[in-house]
């Protein structure tokens, strides 16, 4: 449990290097535009909103990083927030691995959270941090499933419409889809990522998963349905009717 006078120092990492290849030909994915922004603004001000978060390391394409830079120079945040950019990497371990670099000592909790889910409520960011206050070694925000979920022997290389032999069906209420921001105590993800590197691992698709195989912890927090990542077009459809309808309501 931390200190309320003296809250522990939380940064946010924002891998936003990856190309967005499911999303279909165009600019790398965190540089496309919802409603006339581009999803890593979006995902920015998310982390920026809460107030916990003072400083945020946004992870951009190698290419794109000094375009970046002058992008988000002109981004009005809260004073409290300080803004690094550094080029990230081939993978999003790597990414999120560049990005860890870059934060200073001081910072205790690292929160990370992908560009591509750029809508994440204030209210998740805070329920995740709050949970690593709370001594938490690793949070992952998460929504139960609503299809059920088959493990399959997959298909060849080469042959992805072949039938593919169901292998098991999981208890699906056992099940989580996982979301970001996840959030560490800091060392906790540090070592993990050290490790895997050292290892010349990557197959981990989250940082939590890191985390587990170092045998540390991991607790889910709930996620929200306004989390989703953007990862395929409709996504793209669904984002910008999520932006509309908070206009509507709240004028956001
Ligand atoms: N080399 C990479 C790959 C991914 N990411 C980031 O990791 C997050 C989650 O990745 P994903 O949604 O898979 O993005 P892409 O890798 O861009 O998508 P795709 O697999 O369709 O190319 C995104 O914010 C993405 O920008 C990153 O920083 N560096
Ligand atoms: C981190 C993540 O968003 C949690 O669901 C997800 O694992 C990223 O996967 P991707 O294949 O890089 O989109």
């Amino acid at each position: 449990m931390s200190d309320v006078s003296h809250p522990p120092r939380t940064a946010a990492v924002i891998p936003a290097a990856g190309r967005g290849v499911r999303l279909g030909p165009g600019a790398p994915k965190a540089l496309r535009t919802l409603n006339g922004t581009p999803m890593l603004i979006h995902a920015v001000r998310a982390m920026a909103a809460s107030r916990a978060v003072t400083l945020v390391v946004v992870v951009a394409p190698p290419d794109d990083a000094p375009g970046v830079k002058t992008l988000l120079t002109d981004l009005a945040l809260p004073d409290r927030t300080d803004i690094a950019v550094v080029p990230g990497g081939e993978t999003r371990q790597e990414s999120v691995r560049l990005g860890l670099e870059a934060i200073p000592d001081d910072i205790e909790i690292v929160l990370v959270h992908d560009a591509a889910r750029p809508l994440v409520p204030v209210d998740t960011v805070d329920a995740v941090i709050e949970a690593v206050r709370d001594g938490a070694p690793a949070v992952v925000p998460a929504l139960p499933l609503t299809d059920t979920v088959k493990e399959v022997e997959p298909a060849p290389p080469g042959h992805p419409t072949d039938p593919e032999p169901v292998v098991a069906t999981p208890e699906r209420a056992r099940l989580r889809a996982v979301q970001t921001p996840q959030g560490f105590d800091r060392d906790t993800l540090v070592n993990a990522h050290r490790t895997m590197a050292a290892a010349g691992g990557d197959g981990a698709t989250d940082c939590a998963g890191m985390v587990e195989r170092l045998g540390a912890p991991v607790v889910v927090v709930p996620g929200h349905e306004e989390a989703f990542k953007v990862t395929r077009p409709l996504d793209l459809v669904l984002a910008e009717a999520v932006l509309a309808r908070r206009r509507a309501n709240d004028g956001f």
